[in-house]
């Protein structure tokens, strides 16, 4: 008599994983290394930026109150004493009614507290001196780009747990972080089991198909920020999956295996976890597809066996997978972001379960929509290609039609949710 599992809602299953994951820890990695990586540490401006007053212009730094009474009519001239580019100081002191001729980004003189743009001076050279005559007058603070203005010393800029992006790179370049402490990445082993399966570089025989699961979940594994170890292909045979999966449990931080956690009489992940001694969190939930999918723990590790029909793995890893990554990561939104998105087509499928239909989002100026990717069964594969994002059409509902507002699970975005599970 085949086993009858009971599905559990979705919620319930998420809620099962994330219970048991926990936040990883920190490593130091070069700056040049970093991009991608999450933040294992919050940033701190140590110094004000600009860290000086510095010039954003071209142009001559002066002592505003000497332009007090230029104007049309009265022209002011200053001397010019010295020219500074960036990267340099001013050598003298500036005194009444002179200049230095000054380049953008170098240090405004102590005495000036004004620039004026080359283009609004003319320039003069008298008696081997060289001189600029105004025509207006300027302010204290005219065209200065004050010390601190930006971000003053000690604000707190970025909280452990980014995602490390170009932004972020420069920012910690800009205070000197040659290195900087990044979450370790969690290790993800991943083994495709079925005997049908043949390398992405075999010719097709009768009865078989390439492995594509295994690849797939890898790329996934690295969107989701997180290290791959591949460890191939699984025969469907009891002792043979549990000794390799035993052996691997010891180089890994959680394991993904694709397929064989059905009913079926080559299904092995069942007796894999049982003879382990893992705790299987739960075998079937209320949802489509991947209603199959197990997630089971042991000894601090997760063993995701996810579904091996395509779509349904895909699905199984961003619902389950992705979230403890994420955990382990410090990302305070761990879960995938749910918005809304109106429908480009009919879905008149009923869907007894939670369905997850893989979909592409689109923009119509400010709006959201969404198309179904293609060929939706469990066992697609083609239509992942499309994908990048989830419809979810809730259990117990009859069918969607076009122009329906419809939740939908973004894939891609940096930003994720709290809890989207209502
Ligand atoms: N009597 C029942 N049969 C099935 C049930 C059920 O409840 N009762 N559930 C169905 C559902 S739903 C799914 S989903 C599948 C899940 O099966 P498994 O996770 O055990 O996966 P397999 O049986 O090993 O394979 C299913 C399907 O996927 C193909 N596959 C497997 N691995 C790969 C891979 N690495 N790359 C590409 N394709 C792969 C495999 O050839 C099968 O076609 O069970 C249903 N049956
Ligand atoms: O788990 Mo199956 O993918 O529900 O179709
Ligand atoms: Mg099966």
């Amino acid at each position: 008599m085949v086993e009858r599992r009971k599905p559990i809602p979705v919620s319930e299953a998420v809620s099962r994983v994330v219970g048991l994951a926990k936040t990883g820890l920190t490593e130091r990695t070069h700056i040049n290394e970093a991009h991608g990586r999450t933040l294992g540490e919050d940033i701190v401006a140590v110094h004000p930026v600009p860290p000086f007053d510095r010039s954003p212009y071209d142009g001559f730094a002066i002592r505003a109150a000497d332009s007090s009474e230029a104007s049309r009519d009265n022209p002011q001239t200053f001397t010019v004493i010295e020219t500074i580019g960036a990267g340099y100081v001013a050598s003298k002191e500036v005194r009444e009614f002179e200049a230095v001729r000054i380049m953008t980004g170098a240090k405004i003189p102590d005495q000036c507290d004004a620039v004026v743009m080359l283009e609004l001076v003319s320039e003069t050279v008298e008696h081997g001196v060289e001189q600029m005559t105004i025509k207006r007058p300027f302010k204290s603070g005219d065209n200065i780009s004050f010390k601190g203005e930006e971000t003053s010393e000690g604000t707190v800029l970025i909280r452990k747990g980014k995602k490390i992006n170009p932004g972020v790179i420069a920012v910690l370049a800009t205070f000197g972080y040659e290195t900087v402490e990044v979450v370790r990445q969690p290790i993800i082993g991943v083994f495709a089991t079925g005997s049908e399966l043949l390398d992405v570089s075999e010719e097709l025989q009768p009865g078989k198909i390439r492995n594509s699961n295994a690849h797939m979940v890898a790329a996934q594994v690295e969107r989701a920020g997180a290290q791959v170890k591949m460890f191939g292909k699984l025969t469907d045979d009891l002792e043979s999956c549990y000794q390799a999966i035993k052996e691997a449990l010891k180089d890994i931080d959680m394991l993904i295996t694709t397929g064989g956690v059905s009913v079926g009489d080559f299904d092995y992940l069942p007796a894999v976890y049982e003879k382990l001694g893992a705790e299987v969190l739960f075998n079937k939930i209320a949802m489509r597809p991947g209603s199959v999918t197990t997630v089971a723990h042991l000894d601090g590790t997760f063993l995701f066996g996810l579904s091996g029909n395509p779509s349904a793995c895909y699905v199984g890893f961003e619902l389950f997978v992705r979230p403890v990554v994420n955990i382990q990561l410090f990302v305070d939104k761990p879960h995938l972001l749910p918005v809304q998105a109106r429908l480009t087509e009919d879905f008149l499928k009923p869907n007894p379960f939670t369905r997850f239909v893989r979909s592409k989002l689109t923009f119509d100026g400010g709006s959201l929509l969404v198309t179904p990717s293609g060929f939706n069964k469990s066992g697609a594969v083609t239509s992942l290609a499309a994908t990048d994002c989830m419809i979810v059409l809730p259990g117990g509902t009859r069918g969607f039609q076009q122009g329906d507002v419809v939740k939908v699970l973004l894939l891609e975005s940096t930003e994720g949710s709290e809890w989207p599970w209502g």
